[in-house]
């Protein structure tokens, strides 16, 4: 079960295939104590670029998951697929639409039972990529609340996210959706972690913390953000 795969993670790196990244620092986040390693981004993700990040990771022994946000770039020999849900979609497709052609295209090579996950997204940045990209309608604590327990007791699924990405969260929203979880899903943070307060804060509220842009700005700031989750 994906549940399986993701219940030990307290801290995961995303990486964007779209972006450069160097072997040294490449080694540096797969060492640094980190539970996994994410991979996906909003734009500008192919195959190729895809299969390059994952065939250097794959010197590494960390869980990779591959987070599916367009069909041009599902590629094999991930640990585990997990597919964003935008709850708060204002463009329908991205709630549901996209999906279903995409399984109507491929439904027949989904990978084995207990590989693949939807991800129930909250996306409370109104201003970064996947908000634009889904249209996301604005939500504060009393909606990321509501969503996150229609994702977990309704929906039943492993993990509600909270998409802040490029901007730190509201902490308390983060810890309220976490203590509304009672079915079981795990909820991952993600966004503005760029050091190591953000992220023991964001550690506090949450199950598991998403570390990403941070990466690309400064190696040190990010490392420092595996330290505090896993000491
Ligand atoms: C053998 C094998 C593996 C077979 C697989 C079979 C198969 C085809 C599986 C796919 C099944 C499936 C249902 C796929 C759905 C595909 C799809 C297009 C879903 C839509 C996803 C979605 C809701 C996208 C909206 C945007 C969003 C919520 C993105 C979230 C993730 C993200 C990466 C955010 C950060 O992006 P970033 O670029 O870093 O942005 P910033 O600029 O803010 O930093
Ligand atoms: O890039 P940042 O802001 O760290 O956010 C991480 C992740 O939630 C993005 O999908
Ligand atoms: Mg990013």
């Amino acid at each position: 079960m994906v549940e399986r795969i993701v219940e030990e993670w307290k801290h995961v790196f995303k990486l964007d295939p779209d972006k450069r990244i160097g072997d040294e620092a490449l080694e540096a986040l797969c060492l640094s104590g980190t539970d996994a390693i994410m991979v996906g981004g909003s734009s500008g993700v192919t195959y190729d670029n895809t299969v390059d990040l994952l065939s250097r990771l794959r010197r590494y022994e960390l869980p990779c998951a591959l987070e599916v946000t367009t069909l041009d770039a599902v590629v094999p020999g991930f640990d585990a697929y997990l597919i964003p849900v935008a709850l708060n979609a204002g463009d329908p497709d991205y709630l549901v639409g996209r999906h279903i052609e995409a399984l109507k295209r491929y439904g027949s090579l989904l990978p084995k039972e207990g590989t693949i996950a939807a991800e129930g997204y909250v996306i409370a940045n109104p201003d970064c990529e996947a908000a634009r990209v889904a249209g996301a309608k604005p939500v504060d604590e009393a909606d990321i609340v509501a969503y996150a327990r229609f994702a977990d007791r309704l929906l039943r699924l492993p993990i509600v996210y909270i998409e802040y990405s490029g901007a730190f969260g509201d902490m308390e929203a983060v810890a309220r959706a976490r203590a509304a979880l009672t079915n079981g899903a795990r909820l991952f943070y993600g966004g503005g972690i760029d050091g190591a307060e953000k992220a023991a804060a964001a550690a506090r509220a949450a199950d598991t913390i998403v570390v990403g842009n941070i990466i690309y700005q400064s190696l040190a700031r990010a490392l420092d953000t595996v330290r505090v989750v896993q000491s």
